[in-house]
């Protein structure tokens, strides 16, 4: 768990970052999102010490960071940037073990640890465990960059940008890899994004910053049904809001159970958003759709008017759409 009570951070005059709290849970997943220059990195850097904070408090663990010897805070927290930060002399392999090597680990423990995250991250050590980092695509590095920050089986992970420069294929396709991930570890992630889709898709948490402060924060679905200014529906996409709520919404959670059923030509799987679900709709005409599980037997159905009828006291409750 990471906690952060009324922390600030002054560069000279400026304020960068102005009295913000926010709890991320063990094993949850936190967003931090808002306009350029409010402060997201800053308080990124100043979870793992990077940067001093110069007001409030943040502890880690049930332990404030300034208590931990810097280093160790460090081996504690994996972090992951934009740019990757790989030793451009040092090939996949040598770059994934540099924490564990710091940390004086057999060398059995860290081919075998280094092996074990090139194959969960889909990058066959055979193909690049000898490659330096020049010879990767942005994608690839990226992968790099997310195994080294888990080497050393953090407690925690920093993720600022990490996927900021790819295309959006790779971007998703990393984002699908990241949110398998952390089905799997339980990381307590902190995550700074541009990307508001990307924030809706992984986080648990959001918190939206502006010029230092914190102007809101919940969970994605409770920051969309309810943004509290004008400032965050914008960044929530405005008009768009109901579309972003329906990415995080499942088929399988509004469709009727099989039985009631009408034929209709369309499939689609239950693990389908009900974003996809309307795409389908729209692409093939049709305003029923029946739903498949995963061995391809229909389930149910799913209907627009009754999406339409069950989104509608929810509608009328949110403001500013
Ligand atoms: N080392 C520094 N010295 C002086 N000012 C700084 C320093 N680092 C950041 N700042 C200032 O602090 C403010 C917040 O910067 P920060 O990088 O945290 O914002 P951000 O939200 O991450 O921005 P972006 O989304 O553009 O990366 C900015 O006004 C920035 O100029």
């Amino acid at each position: 768990m990471i906690e952060l009570y009324n922390v600030s951070k002054r560069f000279g005059d400026t304020l960068a970052v102005d009295d913000i709290s926010f709890t991320v849970p063990e094993g949850k997943f936190c967003a931090l999102v808002g306009t350029s220059g409010c402060g997201k990195s800053t308080t990124l850097r100043m979870i793992n010490r990077l940067t001093a904070h110069t007001g409030g408090e943040i502890v880690l663990d049930g332990q404030a960071i300034n208590a931990y010897d810097p280093v160790q805070l460090r081996r504690r927290i994996g972090y992951a940037i934009q740019d990757t930060g790989l030793f451009p002399h040092w090939n996949v392999a040598r770059n994934i073990a540099t924490v564990p090597r710091l940390l004086k680990w057999p060398a059995g423990r860290v081919r075998q640890r280094v092996d074990e995250l090139m194959q969960m991250l889909g990058l066959p050590a055979a193909e690049f465990a000898s490659k330096y980092p020049h010879q990767l695509s942005g994608g690839q590095a990226q992968r790099v960059g997310v195994a080294r920050a888990l080497a050393a089986d953090p407690y925690m992970l920093l993720m600022d940008e990490p996927f900021g420069a790819l295309d959006p294929i790779t971007r998703e396709t990393l984002q699908t890899m990241l949110s398998g991930l952390q089905a799997r570890l339980h990381k307590t992630v902190v995550l700074v994004t541009h990307d508001m889709d990307e924030a809706l898709r992984l986080a648990d948490h959001l918190v939206v910053m502006r010029e230092g402060k914190i102007v809101q924060q919940g969970s994605p679905l409770a920051l969309l049904q309810k943004p509290e200014s004008e400032f965050v529906n914008a960044l929530l996409g405005g008009l768009e809001r109901g579309l972003k709520q329906a990415s995080l919404t499942r088929v399988r959670d509004h469709m009727t159970p099989l039985g009631a059923m009408l034929p209709a030509h369309s499939r689609i799987p239950d693990r389908y958003t009900l974003r996809q679900a309307l795409s389908v709709m729209l692409r093939d005409h049709c305003e029923r759709v029946t739903v498949v599980d995963q061995h391809d037997v229909p389930v149910g159905e799913l209907s627009l008017r009754k999406l339409v009828k069950k989104a509608r006291p929810e509608k009328d409750d949110a403001s500013g759409s």
